[in-house]
């Protein structure tokens, strides 16, 4: 057990060098068209299941309550909470439906879509974004594998952040970190330091 912990760890941690090849720029057009959108007084939605709904709410709660440095709340919603919602959509609808329906209800023209999923195939996600594009808003994909069904629906507009991992885990661990390089990216634009 302890060669599979330190195999976990140095997959891991080799999974981060090869993202840290190929990441970057998307990440930083993406903290770009965050910082856009909150400047033009729009919001950003996120989704995602299972621990890619964890990664949603974490991206949400950096958002409205701090980061790392202080500055006031920026609006953003995570659709994997209200589970009065949730379970209502997927009981009268279908569970595909938990997320396009609240963005046909929230999403603003000009709002981005934050869509996680390491597969880039869960049915929920890809039918936000068509929601999302529906009403207007852009996308930003955080995804890995081969990019799945929702690397076909992005446009020029749009940003992929896909993680070059075929491991569900490994490229949980890797969405984590580009979640803290846009947050750290948005409030580095909007709120510069004396000390960066
Ligand atoms: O956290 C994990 C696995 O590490 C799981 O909960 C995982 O997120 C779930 O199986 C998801 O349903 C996977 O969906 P996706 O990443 O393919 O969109
Ligand atoms: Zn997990």
């Amino acid at each position: 057990m302890l060669e599979r912990i330190k195999d976990s760890f140095t997959h891991s941690i080799q999974t981060k060098i090869d993202a840290s090849e190929s990441l970057p720029e998307s990440i930083e057009k993406a903290a770009e068209m965050m910082v856009q959108c909150l400047l033009g007084g729009n919001k950003i939605l996120a989704c995602g299941n299972g621990g890619s709904a964890g990664d949603a709410q974490h991206f949400s709660a950096e958002l409205l309550n701090r980061y790392e440095i202080e500055r006031p709340p920026l609006p953003a919603i995570a659709l994997s909470c209200d589970t009065s919602t949730i379970t209502a959509i997927a009981n009268d609808y279908s569970y595909d439906e938990i997320f396009s329906k609240q963005i046909m209800a929230l999403g603003q023209p000009g709002d981005i879509l934050l869509a996680i999923s390491t597969s880039g195939n869960s049915g929920n996600v890809i039918k936000a974004m068509e929601a999302a594009l529906s009403r207007d808003m852009t996308i930003v994909s955080l995804t890995g594998k081969d990019g799945g069904a929702m690397a076909g629906l992005l446009s020029v507009n749009d940003v992929e952040i896909r993680v070059p991992s075929n491991s569900t885990a490994r490229i949980q661990e890797v969405h984590l970190l580009a979640i803290h390089c846009l947050c750290d990216n948005i409030d580095r634009t909007l709120f510069p330091q004396d000390e960066q």
